[in-house]
């Protein structure tokens, strides 16, 4: 697992290292340029090329875009860069970055979106360093909109644009910003060419991914999306959370991290982790246990015609390794079931006393409900099932069923529950605080699905997992890790009828073989992702368990 940071968390570790004496941090802005240009040169080495930036295939003139036999004919020009330097620390990244592109060849134009003056230290050094080798174009003063060598029209010609207008630092509504600084969001950013961020593209809020919105009626500017569309962006030491959460994933294009030299992150509980590779050794079964070693699960299951839901959540269970899984069916059921089963076993469960009954066997450790339930059958069945203190899984209809009374159900979770709702689901259990998440944010950090997710388990006092691309997973105590299906992760084709059924019984098997229960959550939600990337487009909710056994054989289980 590696760190997700906060901007606090990231300028914490800075500032320790450069107390520390190990490093200044000018010598951090120089590394931090430097990595952005290593990292462009890694992604597009037709820009490396030998000749120190001059080519004929990728560099015209300022001018208009020539004929192509003008073209073929052109003599080589310098690759041109626009660096676009905000008014902190990360335009001091860009003025490096400008630096040593033009120390390679390069025509390269800088445009301040702020005053020279009110740079911070390390920024107004590069600053000054720039300044020793090229202009600098203050926005304001130039005509924008013309054809005549505009910003416009050389960002649209530029063989690459540097945004470095705000990274960490962006903190208030951009209706604040003075009208130069607006003039870059005024942009359709998406059709620049080789668009790259620097730590993270202005206009994100680097803690939650969202964009600060502006107040329209203020500012007299249209409603829109106001930061800029990367096509790489590049981050220093550890990504941040808002490159994997929210809006940020399809802002970010695809997201690098460069080594500064920074120290190891320290643990601490506040960090949030990005889920890896689980260890294979935590997912192979004993050579000498039996199927009761492996634990034996109990999923309840809905009525005549609801019952795929649950079965879909048992072969999850049986694939992710629970010794048994037994479907507890009402009556009305029982032959629909019977003639759909092999595996898992099935039990009768009529109603609370039917129950109560079965769960007498304590050998039954784990328990999931919800998935096609039906919420009656949940609001007496969920009762029991608590009372029981076995790992429990609530999803689905187990969650809808109490969004009248949320503190009802809140009032029998215990540390041993694994709560599983979509954005759906975590409204109606957690109105107040999806509310504040999805009101439109003006200012950063924004609040956002991590602090929504901690909080939630803090009042449900057991595991949340908070589905979603962007699934993220908290325990009461406020330890927190976000499950990023984006980037070379992306899996779309788990947004199909069904998905969330089968990890909720991945959550069950593993809970049932003695993980814990944020441990169950984390392994169920990576290995979840990983079934639907093994199994590519055209992916149904039924392929999934189908695919543990090859996610299990690359991971050396
Ligand atoms: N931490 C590290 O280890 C390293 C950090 N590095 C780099 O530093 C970056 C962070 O720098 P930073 O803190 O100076 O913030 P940055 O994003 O440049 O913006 C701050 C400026 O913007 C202004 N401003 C904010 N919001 C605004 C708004 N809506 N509208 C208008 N203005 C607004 C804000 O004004 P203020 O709110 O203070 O009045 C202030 O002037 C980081 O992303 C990385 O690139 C690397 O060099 C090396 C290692
Ligand atoms: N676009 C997406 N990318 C990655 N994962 C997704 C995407 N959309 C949904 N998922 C995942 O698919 C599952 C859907 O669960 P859920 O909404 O409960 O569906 P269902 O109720 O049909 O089973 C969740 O695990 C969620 O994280
Ligand atoms: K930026």
């Amino acid at each position: 697992m590696t760190e997700l940071l906060t901007a606090a968390q990231m300028r914490v570790i800075e500032q320790a290292a450069i107390d520390s004496g190990e490093v200044t941090g000018l010598e951090l802005m120089e590394r931090a340029g430097r990595g952005v240009v290593e990292a462009i040169f890694e992604e597009w080495p037709e820009l490396a090329e030998e000749h120190h930036g001059l080519t004929p295939d990728l560099a015209t003139d300022w001018g208009p875009t020539p004929e192509p036999l003008e073209a073929f004919n052109a003599e080589p020009r310098p690759l041109r860069a626009v660096v676009l330097c905000g008014p902190g620390n990360n335009g001091g990244d860009g003025f490096v970055v400008a630096r040593v592109l033009k120390e390679r060849g390069w025509a390269v134009e800088v445009f301040l979106y702020g005053n020279a003056e009110k740079l911070p230290p390390d920024a107004r050094v590069n600053y000054e360093r720039w300044s020793g080798l090229g202009g600098i174009c203050h926005p304001w003063l130039s005509t924008i909109y013309d054809n005549d060598g505009d910003l416009r029209g050389k960002l649209f010609s530029a063989d690459l644009t540097i945004d470095a207008v705000f990274g960490t630092g962006l903190s208030r509504d951009l209706g604040s910003v003075h009208a130069d600084v607006w003039s870059a969001f005024d942009l359709d950013t998406g059709a620049i060419c080789r668009l790259v961020a620097v730590d993270v593209p202005s206009g994100v809020c680097s803690d939650s991914g969202e964009t600060l919105d502006i107040d329209c009626r203020a500012t007299g500017v249209d409603e829109g999306l106001f930061a800029f569309q990367a096509e790489l962006t590049v981050t220093f030491h550890r990504a941040k959370l808002g490159h994997h959460i929210a809006v940020g994933p399809a802002l970010c294009g695809k997201v690098v991290v460069k080594d500064i030299g920074l120290p190891r992150v320290p643990a601490a509980p506040g960090i949030c982790r990005a889920i890896g590779e689980p260890l294979a050794p935590w997912l192979r079964k004993s050579s000498t246990g039996h199927k009761f070693a492996n634990g034996h699960a109990l999923i309840l299951t809905g009525g005549f015609g609801k019952t795929g839901a649950a079965r879909l959540s048992a072969r999850g269970a049986l694939r992710v390794g629970a010794g048994l899984v037994t479907l507890g069916v009402p009556p009305s059921a029982q032959m629909e079931m019977a003639s759909h089963i092999t595996a898992p076993m099935m039990t009768r469960v009529e109603g609370a006393e039917g129950l109560k009954a079965v769960l007498e066997d304590v050998r039954l450790n784990a328990l999931c409900l919800g998935p096609g339930m039906g919420q009656e059958r949940a609001r007496e069945l969920v009762p029991v099932a608590l009372a029981a203190k076995r790992a429990t899984v609530l999803d689905a209809d187990a969650l809808s069923a109490f969004s009248d009374e949320p503190e009802a159900l809140f009032a029998q979770l215990h540390e041993q529950c694994v709560l599983t709702p979509h954005g759906g689901e975590f409204v109606r259990l957690f109105p107040d605080i999806a509310a504040k998440l999805n009101e439109v944010p003006t200012k950063g950090p924004a609040y956002s699905k991590v602090d929504a997710t901690r909080e939630a388990a803090k009042r449900a006092g057991c595991v949340v997992l908070f589905k979603g691309p962007d699934t993220v997973i908290a325990d009461p105590k406020g330890r927190c890790s976000v499950n990023s299906a984006h980037y070379d992760r992306a899996a779309p084709w788990l947004a199909t009828a069904g998905s969330g059924d089968v990890l909720a019984g991945f959550i069950t098997g593993l809970l049932a073989r003695g993980f814990a229960p944020m441990q169950a959550a984390e392994t169920a939600a990576w290995l979840h992702v990983e079934c639907a990337l093994e199994f590519g487009p055209g992916l149904i909710a039924e392929d999934l368990p189908e695919q543990l056994p090859a996610v299990f054989r690359k991971l050396g289980v």
